[in-house]
């Protein structure tokens, strides 16, 4: 079972996401925090969001560390990733990230929770 929570910033698709995938015990995919991920990662690395190789680069090889740390909420980390998610080459290789956790949900889940502004239109089409 896949589950997918579209809709605008601050809308509740995170709050209603964890609750759903705690409830029948599905794993749960934020997915802004893989935009924001590959955000923190160029500014580890010195480098900013416009930096398109770099950042379609850092989202192909995407650290999972990044996604749990503390920085990742930040408003600059949120900006850079807005700019960085303009960006076709990351939305592309993340693209392949989210429907591989939708495919192969880790923790031998049998589904997942996917939360995102595309995730219904592009990411779990029906013939993903
Ligand atoms: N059903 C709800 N009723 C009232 N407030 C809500 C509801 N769902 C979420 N919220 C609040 O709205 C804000 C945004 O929710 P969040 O789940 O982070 O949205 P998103 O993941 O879509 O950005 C949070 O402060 C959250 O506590
Ligand atoms: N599926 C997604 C998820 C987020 N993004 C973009 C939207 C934002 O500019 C950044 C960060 O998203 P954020 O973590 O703030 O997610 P929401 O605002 O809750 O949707 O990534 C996207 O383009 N596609």
């Amino acid at each position: 079972m896949i589950i997918a929570m579209d809709g605008p910033a601050a809308s509740g698709k995170g709050t209603l996401g964890r609750k759903l995938a705690e409830k029948f015990d599905l794993a749960y995919l934020d997915t802004g925090a893989l935009y924001r991920a590959v955000g923190l990662g160029l500014k580890r690395a010195g480098h900013g969001p416009e930096d398109a190789d770099r950042a379609a680069h850092a989202a192909k090889t995407l650290d999972p560390d990044l996604l749990n740390d503390p920085e990742l909420r930040s408003e600059q980390v949120g900006h850079m990733a807005s700019i960085i998610a303009a960006n076709p080459v990351v939305r592309a290789n993340l693209l392949a990230f989210q429907r591989d956790f939708a495919r192969h949900p880790p923790s031998g889940k049998a589904g997942a929770v996917l939360d995102g502004r595309d995730i219904g239109t592009v990411v779990c089409l029906m013939r993903m």
